[in-house]
């Protein structure tokens, strides 16, 4: 039932592939364009015959519709008969007039596109022609705005003479002439450079520069836009009456909230950085400067109007997202906050504070998953600090753990004080994923990790947060919250769009996703387990990741975007050429569980290339997340902390490791079982984290595996670390797998090169060329000659097959 919710949501990504489906069809295609042509062909026959005998026809078009269509002795004299000119009196006098003839070209330029006629900048041409029929209607409309009664004909149509009046109402007849000759112009000189350079030639000591905008930076802009933000799904349940009768009045309005989408808009200085040199130059030589860059912009480029939108989830169009009934409900575990338990849980917070002097004059419970929050006003002149410290005392009269005050909260000019419930409820991920806001979600990475103190789902977009540190004692539920982020991507996102590195050295947490290998997982090439647990491939595996960034950095750079969605954005609408390098570039999401262990037996060498992709790759779609039950400063160093700004606190030990962590206390007083702090900037929430159980898991990855997938796992670029053999120690006794079937290969085709062996093998470029210095130690080919094939000593199979065996 509810689950239908989800169906319709999640399926759009599947029913767009059936829809496109459909719509390539070639036959649909040839019948469609067939259509159009028949169509705007009958239509240019009508609308010229309207001109001549419009005025003829216009008595029988004023008989009862009726009449008019059933009635066959009424003739009317247009070439396209009553149907051409019904449509006649109601496009041209009913619409916009003789603009109305450029519907015509617009009908008959679409047919031929659909008959694969290729037609440069199509997409230019219909836009031109909207604007003209609105611009030529309404001028139209303005200049034969008398004539109208007694024509049949309204030469700006129905449209252009509503809109011309209204504009004249507006500003007068000189003001709506100088609007329509402003417009004209601005079209003409944004469209034809040959009239831009005629009028500026004309008017040359006050050149515009304005109507030289580049096509390309509106495109520039549109990252900045604010994103939709996602509706909030309605609650009812938030506030819960505490009893009428008691001393104090309780509250029960629904909360305002304050959620974490108050975050990160776009970095304005990136805009500054690109669009600094136009303000420049334009104080200087005005149009000059602009040209170049957009000549520049078109090297990396290919003519976008011939090709349809790449699609990257076409490889896996069949691709079938996990579905809601994987997952658990967890209904029976929960249990309802009773009446009672609020009552008697605010008449002790009453009482403490009472005992103390404190007199309140509000309070009022948000009753959340596993705690309760009393928001409490005091009366004027209580001083705030003096309820903060008796967070013990409160503590010990409602006998329970986990009491936090939050003095005072903040926008809200009250003072909160979290009380565990008796029963907490499990927040299960079955009802977080089912969410509208989640479902709903427009976030490039959504995670949605449980639910707030106000019942709300908890979201954010990790593309945004961009890093996340992940700490808390052991048993606490960290594990439970990093399969919680990760199945939220898998709900969300298709194999095409993101790829996880998962590195966990305890070998025992991640494993379970190894079967998503071929979907979902990147890995270093010629390495055979893709969830990463060995110290060495860590390393090399991190290293990669850098390169990898860095090569996504030059790819950026020559695309002239400044982001991975905006460069993706390009690659989509097939504005940059894949010849030159450029490809759609999926998110990847590095997971490495237990941090502590790898600092802990590697240390720096593990800590820097982190930090690294940590302070850098944010741009390039290359997001981390760390977790580690060893919050110390030795483990979460300044480094660290400074390049991670967004941290989830599990439950911890000590104040000491609550601040290692948050740079606040609290998380040591939280209850466990998956409650949790999230801080991003300035602003720590508390939530309950969703609850995701190991066969939960399984059953997901399970029904990803067992779909087709691609041939290999993602694959990062090669490293060789310092301590792998170089090309110059070539040690024969230790062969690569792939010798003798290189050594076959570049026998038999005569030619030693590394790029052949490469390809003919699909291995890195490193692994090839460590391939061709064993052939050369082994006498196979002859030494490197620069960028030319190597000589090949060896003439045929039979003495090869010989070297081989005696090698
Ligand atoms: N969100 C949650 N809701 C309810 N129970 C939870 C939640 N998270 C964890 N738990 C409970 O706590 C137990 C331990 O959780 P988890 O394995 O995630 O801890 P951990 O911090 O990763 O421990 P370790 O560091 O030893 O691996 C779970 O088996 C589960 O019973």
């Amino acid at each position: 039932m509810a689950f239908r919710q989800k169906k319709s949501s999640k399926s759009k990504t599947k029913s767009t592939g059936k829809k496109k489906f459909w719509f390539r069809n070639e036959k649909f295609h040839f019948i469609l364009g067939i259509f159009l042509l028949s169509f705007s062909a009958f239509l240019l026959i009508s609308f010229v015959s309207f001109l001549f005998y419009g005025a003829a026809d216009q008595s029988i078009m004023d008989a009862p519709w009726k009449e008019f269509l059933f009635d066959s002795s009424k003739n009317v004299r247009n070439s396209g008969m009553k149907v051409g000119a019904l449509l006649s009196e109601k496009i041209i006098n009913g619409g916009f007039g003789l603009a109305s003839f450029l519907f015509i070209y617009m009908a008959a330029l679409t047919g031929l596109k659909i008959l694969g006629r290729s037609i440069a900048r199509y997409r230019q041409h219909m836009l031109d022609s909207l604007l003209i029929i609105i611009w030529l209607s309404l001028t139209l409309g303005f200049i034969f705005n008398k004539t109208g009664a007694d024509s049949f004909l309204y030469p700006g149509g129905h449209y252009g003479f509503i809109l011309s009046n209204w504009l004249r109402s507006l500003v007068g007849i000189i003001g709506m002439a100088l609007i329509l000759l402003i417009i004209g112009l601005v079209y003409v000189v944004v469209r034809f450079d040959k009239a831009y350079e005629f009028l500026k030639n004309l008017l040359k000591q006050k050149p515009k520069q304005k109507p030289l905008a580049d096509p390309e930076e509106d495109d520039d802009l549109e990252p900045f836009e604010e994103e939709k933000e996602d509706e909030i799904v309605g609650h009812d349940d938030i506030s819960t009456v505490i009893g009428e009768d008691d001393v104090v009045r309780a509250i029960f309005e629904p909360d305002g909230d304050e959620d974490f989408e108050v975050e990160q808009k776009e970095e304005p200085e990136e805009v500054v950085a690109e669009e600094e040199p136009v303000e420049v130059e334009a104080e200087e030589e005005l149009s000059l400067h602009v040209e170049p860059k957009v000549k520049e912009e078109e090297v990396d480029e290919i003519e976008p109007e011939e090709l349809e939108d790449y699609d990257p989830t076409l490889d896996l169009a069949s691709y079938k997202f996990p579905t809601l009934e994987l997952l658990e409900d967890h209904k029976f575990d929960n249990a309802e906050v009773k009446q009672e338990e609020l009552v008697a849980n605010k008449n002790k917070i009453v009482e403490t504070l009472r005992h103390y002097k404190i007199e309140i004059t509000k309070i009022r419970a948000t009753i959340g998953p596993t705690i309760t929050l009393y928001e409490i006003v005091p009366a004027p002149g209580v001083r705030i600090s003096k309820i903060k410290n008796l967070e013990d005392d409160i503590a010990l009269s409602l006998s329970a753990l986990g009491i936090r005050i939050i003095a005072p909260i903040p926008g809200r000019g009250t003072i909160g004080i979290e009380v565990p419930n008796q029963h907490p409820e499990v927040v299960s991920m079955h009802s977080i994923v089912r969410s509208k806001k989640f479902q709903e979600s427009t976030a490039e990475l959504p995670v949605a990790m449980g639910k707030t103190i106000s019942n709300e789902t908890y979201m954010f977009d990790l593309a945004k947060m961009p890093h996340i540190l992940v700490a808390g004692a052991t048993g606490q539920g960290k594990s439970v919250g990093v399969n919680v982020i990760i199945t939220s991507l898998l709900y969300k996102k298709h194999p095409s769009q993101l790829k996880f590195v998962f590195i966990d050295p305890k070998k025992v947490e991640l494993n379970i996703y190894s079967v998503i290998e071929k979907h979902y997982l990147a890995k270093l090439p010629d390495t055979e387990e893709a969830v990463i647990t060995d110290i060495q491939k860590v390393k090399n595996t991190l290293n990669s990741v850098n390169i990898e960034m860095d090569a996504r950095y030059d790819l950026l750079k020559a695309a002239h975007a400044r982001n991975i969605k905006e460069y993706n954005k390009k690659f989509i609408s097939r504005r940059l050429n894949p010849e030159k390098g450029h490809k759609f570039m999926p998110y990847i999401v590095v997971i490495i569980d237990e941090f502590a262990d790898l600092i802990m037996t590697a240390g720096k060498e593990i800590e820097l290339p982190i930090a690294r992709i940590a302070q850098l790759a944010r741009a390039v779609g290359i997001h981390m997340i760390i977790a580690t039950q060893r919050p110390s400063t030795n483990i979460i160093t300044g480094v660290i902390k400074a390049n991670f700004p967004a941290r989830i606190a599990f439950k911890v030990a000590s104040m000491i490791d609550s601040r290692t962590i948050l740079d606040t206390p609290g998380a040591n007083q939280l209850i466990g079982k998956g409650d949790m702090l999230i801080a991003s900037g300035s602003e720590i929430t508390r939530v309950q984290c969703a609850f995701v159980d190991t066969p939960e898991v399984e059953k997901i990855c399970a029904f990803i595996g067992d779909q087709r997938g691609y041939p290999t796992a993602f694959l990062l670029p090669e490293y060789v670390g310092d301590d792998e053999p170089g090309p110059g120690d070539v040690d024969l006794n230790n062969r690569d797998d792939l010798f003798d079937d290189a050594a076959r290969v570049v026998v038999m085709n005569q030619m030693g090169s590394t790029s052949m062996i490469q390809r003919r093998f699909a291995i890195g470029y490193n692994r090839a060329g460590r391939l061709m210095d064993q052939l050369e130690a082994a006498g196979i080919v002859g030494p490197s000659e620069g960028s030319k094939a190597r000589q090949v000593l060896i003439s045929d199979e039979y003495s090869l097959e010989q070297l081989l065996n005696n090698l």
